[in-house]
């Protein structure tokens, strides 16, 4: 999964990933963040979700990190905003009111850049990248944060029946990546409705994933 294959993706516009509303995890268990009015959240790999737009709407503010610019101008487009923006490093920083987002590999933001967060919300993010990818995210994203709370949301699925993305990640595999420095609880769990590709039965996971120390 280079960044070709993601460009590719958005520019044929095959976007099945994008949700027409906002995540019912997270509108059903945002709050067991336990965030104050005005938190920052972090939305790595953010594509243009409706999650931002919603979370706006709770009061808080808002950082995401998406490699596309086709998909963040849309996501200002929509939202009816003009954004300031300036290159940091081999990004593009777009701040507009409670907004931040940054167009480039997350792999090269660094934690000046985003400055400080209070949460990390995670749909579609860890599941979109391959096994040898996400250990190198995890830790990244615990560097970028320092350890923020994270609600997590993940796939399981037998591997076997289709290639992803979306990869399936089950408990074992966030505990490897995650345990050591957060402690992990599983909020709920239900059946993707008609499965992946209307055949591939799966699961949709959320998590609360709470610093250890
Ligand atoms: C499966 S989509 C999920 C988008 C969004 N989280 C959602 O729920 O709709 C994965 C997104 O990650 C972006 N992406 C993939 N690799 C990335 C990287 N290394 N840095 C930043 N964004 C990346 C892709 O362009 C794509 O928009």
């Amino acid at each position: 999964m280079d960044a070709r294959f993601w460009h590719q993706k958005w520019q044929r516009g095959d976007l099945g990933f994008h949700q027409p509303q906002a995540n019912p995890l997270l509108v059903r268990h945002c709050h067991r963040l336990r965030l104050a009015p005005g938190s920052r959240i972090l939305l790595p790999l953010c594509g243009m979700t409706l999650d931002i737009s919603w979370l706006l709407a709770q009061g808080f503010r808002v950082a995401g990190v998406e490699l596309s610019q086709v998909a963040v101008d849309e996501l200002l487009n929509r939202l009816n905003l003009e954004p300031h923006i300036t290159q940091v490093g081999s990004l593009r920083h777009h701040r507009v009111q409670d907004i931040d987002l940054f167009v480039g590999d997350i792999f090269e933001v660094s934690a000046d850049w985003l400055g400080p967060v209070d949460a990390i919300y995670d749909r579609a993010a860890l599941v979109a990248l391959p096994d040898a990818t996400r250990q190198r995210y995890a830790s990244h994203l615990i560097r970028l944060t320092d350890t923020a709370p994270q609600l997590l949301i993940t796939y399981e699925y037998d591997q076997s029946q289709m290639a992803g993305p979306p990869f399936s990640v089950p408990q074992p595999a966030i505990e490897r990546l995650y345990g050591a420095a957060y402690q992990l609880q599983s909020l709920e769990r239900q059946a993707v409705a008609g499965g992946f590709k209307g055949k591939v039965a799966a699961i949709e996971a959320a998590w609360l994933l709470q610093p250890k120390r």
